[in-house]
């Protein structure tokens, strides 16, 4: 039933990019100079969750490096590393300059020290959910340095901007910037079924079914493939030939119950606390968690840091707003109510 099983894992970057042609050619532009050894400006990615912005990042990185021997490339996800210093490690550590950093120890000036004295290849860094990066001025100390191009990936310039400082902010708005938007059910089918040649056995799934997954995915490949990984994967567990409709329909509910879990697993503990006090007291206003949200914790971020943590568990579909911007409140996002394979 399944013919390679990689082709369905969620990090998986396809030899072709469906349906992101525009995309994929703006982002290669921006990059281009570092293929003559010319410094590259900082591209800025956004959109909401599952629309390609890590796929296509990779992707066109992945393609520079094919074409140009002197060009090397990084990859740091954020959110996971979310510390200044954390992030610097990371970046140090694939390019091979971590030799006497101790993490207890070590400066973070010496982490950037050794950044600018980076003489190897020119490399593009990418900087996936680059919101949730504690001290962003660390995107600033990065586009100084002429040795890497940055690629900055988040939900929603906005709040990347509210949290930068004028001068980060008025060299983020004069970069490049690729938008990308939510699927097409037709898209999210493309994909689907590119993956299903590569990955399954001829007849496992039906083009029906595959539209289904699209409509129910709601223009989120991470979901629409996540779905089809969990079909295949019961299918070929309980031995049967094909994928039945009852198996879909579970394999919906088990996609988006593992997309949550990882969601959460990704939150800070900062961010962990908020929720949990949404989950305790909700439906609860902004001013009303940063209250509770102060009383739990010993060191509290301020507001507006509160209020990205509010948008980015929103953007995650861990909590649902309701109300307009003066009477905002947050509760739990009720995932029965998704909408289901049918
Ligand atoms: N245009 C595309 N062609 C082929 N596969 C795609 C395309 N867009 C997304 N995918 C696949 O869908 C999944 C989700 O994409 P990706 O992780 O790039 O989304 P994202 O926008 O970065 O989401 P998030 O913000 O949640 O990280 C990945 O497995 C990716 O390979």
């Amino acid at each position: 039933m399944i013919r390679d099983a990689r082709v369905l894992r969620a990090g998986f970057v396809p030899r072709e990019v469906e349906h992101r042609d525009a995309e994929v050619n703006h982002l290669s532009s921006v990059l281009e100079p570092i293929t003559n050894g010319e410094p590259a400006d900082t591209a800025i990615v956004t959109g909401p969750s599952g629309v390609g912005k890590t796929c296509v990042s990779k992707f066109v990185t992945e393609r520079l490096r094919e074409e140009v021997l002197d060009v090397e490339a990084t990859y740091v996800n954020c959110w996971r590393n979310y510390s200044r210093f954390r992030t610097l490690y990371q970046i140090l550590d694939d390019i091979g300059a971590t030799i006497d950093i101790h993490r207890q120890s070590t400066p973070h000036d010496e982490l950037i020290d050794r950044l600018q004295q980076y003489d190897g290849p020119r490399t593009v860094v990418i900087l996936d959910e680059v919101d949730q990066l504690e001290d962003p001025s660390l995107i600033y100390d990065l586009h100084s340095m002429e040795q890497f191009a940055v690629i900055c990936i988040a939900n929603k310039e906005e709040e990347l901007f509210s949290r930068v400082d004028d001068r980060l902010v008025s060299r983020l708005r004069s970069s490049e910037h690729v938008r990308m938007d939510k699927y097409h059910n037709e898209q999210l089918y493309d994909i689907l079924s590119a993956r299903t040649k590569w990955g399954l056995e001829n007849g496992v799934i039906t083009d029906e079914q595959l539209y289904q997954i699209a409509d129910a995915a709601a223009g989120d490949a991470r979901l629409a493939i996540g779905m089809l990984r969990s079909a295949a994967s019961t299918a070929d567990r309980e031995n049967h030939e094909e994928v039945t409709n009852d198996i879909l329909r579970d394999a919906a509910e088990d996609a988006r119950a593992q997309i949550k879990q990882k969601s959460l697993d990704s939150l800070t503990p900062h961010q962990r606390v908020v929720y949990d006090i949404i989950r305790d007291h909700g439906p609860l206003g902004p001013s009303e968690i940063h209250d509770r949200y102060t009383e739990a914790v010993d060191d509290p971020r301020t507001k507006r840091t509160v209020r990205t943590y509010l948008s980015k568990m929103a953007q995650y579909n861990l909590l649902e707003a309701e109300g307009t911007s003066r009477d905002r409140e947050y509760s739990l996002v009720d995932s029965a109510a998704a909408s289901p394979v049918s």
